[in-house]
């Protein structure tokens, strides 16, 4: 009863005691402490002994001292709708708006500031009603109660010079009144639209464009988070057989079989052939290593037998091919002088052309021309008509539609570019366009032929007309899988006409009557007849590039994990140092060494070594970003243990890298 919290009804119970220790007869002389403002108690029937007479009651509740306390019994209060004048009094919100319950902490201004402004104070109340303002209700006057919503909040320092003016402090100048926050740039004005200082986007394209440049530009001191560069962000084609979370090794890696081809072609374009006949130097080249295959001499092509070496320049120690047209003698300067315009043909589908000279490194008068090298490729008569193979006559396979369609936009790709510069291929046959990866083709041996054949009476348009028929021709005969086929032209395009579609086959018959003196066909004609097909070709090559960004974001921190790894060995076990002792026996490159066991060196339950790249590469990653996760650290001989955080370990190896780096004598 003690803790009813009710007001006492009779003050002489505390002369008096408690009422339990009462009489019954004394209690009668006692109001009731039970007796609520209604004038019963809980406990009357009961027996209670107190005095419930109503009239004393209702006087001791009508007591002064009643009235200033309020109980838990008290009716809750409702404030009244008349103001004291009998007035309606406007009504009072009761609820928070929600804009309220969304505006930033306010930070009050200093009262001194307010107390000095010489500007009459706002006349809305610029934190609304209810809010925690330190201003006294007198200084901004009556406040409006009729608004129905509270002002939106503006954090104060982004309202603009006009909020600015309000905030003088007395002499003149305008005082900061928010508190400083280093994530937030102050200085400069922001621009028109600016709602507030907007932390840039570190990984937006345009930050600039973001948060608006002029800000941006004033705001250049300003703090912004670093890019975190060890975070790897899958990047599409995605791996349709992995859940969201799982990761496997090759996710951070290239893909085997183009790793290993690009190893190879990196193995084929370093290797040398010692004791070798050829000359130790060709010009201004060295190391030669021939590419043909077979030792036949073939002068079909080009009048003459021709060769082609890999060779190193001594100029830029790039990789050439080196084309050399043996017994060639070079008879009108001009001739050679007509490579210069190869030089301007710049296509991914023909094999760029760098120098063509003559020399006698041969023993013999050669011409030689200098292209690009591309390792391991291969030409279209190697790849699909067996030339260069022992096995001649097997049976080649079938080059599918879509494969003769990427070949073709190819070809017309590059006989695009070397006819807009004004010059004829006069080389299209499958032993002359190079495959230099999948599907992937260039033509080769351009500009051979200007030289060689340098006083042919063709005019250009024809030489170009040309050029269109032997493509055609190329295409019938890579579609037949025969070299010899154009011999039989009439049963070459009957098996063509049965094997290609008819849009196939009316682009080639096309190219074929390309000397047709009625008609006038150029390879912009054949572009704009055969654009479905560049669409398709064009569309592929999109999603190769993406496949190779992919690869590429693969490799892209596995040269920063290279990076940290050799620090780690440079800075763990340093013999010259005592054998060590002096080095990392103590302090924290002693938990570095640990830490290198940890990372490299766990075993199992067994003892047996634990091979978990997923560990390793986590390890180095957490370091590298260094993390605050803790691990502990436990010396071989498990006399030592260390809670270290990888931040730690960071600042450890960053130290020691920096002690490795000092001359040894200022070692400590
Ligand atoms: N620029 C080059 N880069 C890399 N390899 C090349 C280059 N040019 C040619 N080759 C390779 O050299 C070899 C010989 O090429 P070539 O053009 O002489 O073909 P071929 O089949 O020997 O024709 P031909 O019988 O007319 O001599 C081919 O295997 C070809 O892949």
């Amino acid at each position: 009863m003690a803790s009813s919290g009710k007001p006492p009804l009779d003050d002489t119970r505390r002369t008096t005691g408690s009422p339990k220790m009462k009489t019954r007869e004394n209690a009668k002389d006692t109001l009731c402490r039970n007796v609520t403002i209604y004038g019963r108690c809980r406990y009357e029937d009961k027996g209670c002994a107190f005095n419930h007479d109503p009239q004393k009651v209702n006087a001791a509740y009508q007591s002064d001292s009643y009235k200033k306390r309020f109980n838990v019994d008290s009716p809750s209060f409702t404030p009244s709708l008349l103001s004291g004048n009998g007035t309606s009094a406007p009504k009072k919100s009761t609820t928070i708006s929600p804009k309220a319950a969304n505006a930033a902490p306010f930070q009050p201004r200093t009262s001194a500031s307010r107390m000095a402004s010489p500007v009459p104070a706002p006349k809305t109340p610029l934190t609304g009603k209810g809010s925690n303002t330190s201003t006294p209700r007198q200084e901004v006057g009556t406040p409006d109660w009729s608004m129905a919503e509270v002002q939106e909040f503006i954090p104060q320092g982004f309202e603009g010079a006009h909020m600015s003016s309000i905030q003088g402090n007395g002499n003149g100048t305008i005082t900061p009144t928010s508190a400083f926050d280093p994530f937030v740039t102050a200085s400069g004005p922001l621009s028109a639209g600016a709602v507030g200082a907007v932390p840039a986007n570190p990984y937006s394209h345009d930050t600039a464009a973001a948060i608006g440049g002029a800000t941006f530009f004033t705001n250049q001191t300003g703090f912004q988070q670093p890019v975190q560069y060890h975070l790897y962000a899958p990047i599409g084609p995605h791996n349709q057989n992995t859940l969201g979370y799982q990761r496997n090794v090759h996710d951070l890696f290239l893909p085997n079989d183009f790793r290993e081809e690009l190893q190879k072609k990196a193995a084929a374009t370093l290797q040398t052939l010692p004791n070798t006949q050829l000359p130790a130097q060709v010009d201004y080249f060295h190391s030669l290593v021939p590419l043909d295959l077979s030792h036949q001499k073939n002068a079909a092509t080009f009048g003459y037998p021709s060769w082609v070496y890999k060779a190193q320049s001594s100029k830029d120690g790039n990789f050439y091919a080196l084309r050399r047209l043996e017994g060639f003698r070079l008879t009108n300067e001009k001739a050679i002088r007509s490579v210069q315009a190869w030089k301007r043909v710049c296509s991914g589908s023909v094999v760029t052309v760098h120098d063509a000279f003559t020399s006698r490194s041969f023993q013999d008068s050669s011409l030689i021309f200098v292209t690009d090298y591309h390792p391991l490729s291969k030409t279209l008569a190697e790849q699909h008509l067996g030339a260069g193979n022992r096995f001649q006559n097997r049976h080649n396979p079938h080059i599918t539609e879509q494969v003769l369609w990427g070949y073709m936009t190819q070809i017309a790709n590059a006989l695009k570019a070397i006819h807009s510069n004004g010059l004829a291929a006069r080389v299209l046959e499958p032993s002359k366009v190079l495959l230099t990866g999948k599907n992937r083709i260039r033509l080769n041996a351009c500009a051979i032929l200007d030289v060689v054949q340098f006083d042919t009476q063709r005019t250009m348009a024809d030489l170009q007309r040309q050029d269109l028929v032997n493509f055609g021709q190329m295409m019938v005969t890579l579609g037949a899988n025969s070299p010899n086929v154009m011999h039989n032209p009439a049963k070459a395009m009957e098996h063509f006409t049965r094997a290609y579609s008819p849009q196939m086959k009316n682009s080639v018959f096309w190219l074929l009557n390309s000397l047709q003196i009625d008609q006038e066909r150029s390879i912009d004609m054949f572009i704009n007849g055969i654009s479905s097909q560049l669409m398709s070709t064009f569309d592929s090559a999109l999603h190769l590039d993406d496949q190779l960004t992919s690869d590429l974001g693969r490799e892209l921190e596995n040269g920063r994990l290279v990076r940290l790894m050799t620090k780690l060995n440079l800075v763990n076990e340093r013999p010259e140092y005592e054998h060590d002792r002096q080095w990392s026996e103590s302090g924290e490159r002693y938990f570095l060494k640990i830490f290198r066991d940890y990372v490299f060196h766990q075993v199992d339950a067994q003892g047996d070594p634990v091979v978990d790249l997923g560990h390793m590469l986590t390890c180095l990653n957490k370091l590298d970003a260094g993390s605050d996760e803790k691990i502990t650290l436990v010396s071989r001989d498990e006399q030592s243990c260390f809670i270290v955080s990888y931040k730690e370990i960071k600042k450890a190896l960053e130290s020691s890298f920096q002690a490795l780096m000092k001359p040894p004598r200022r070692m400590h």
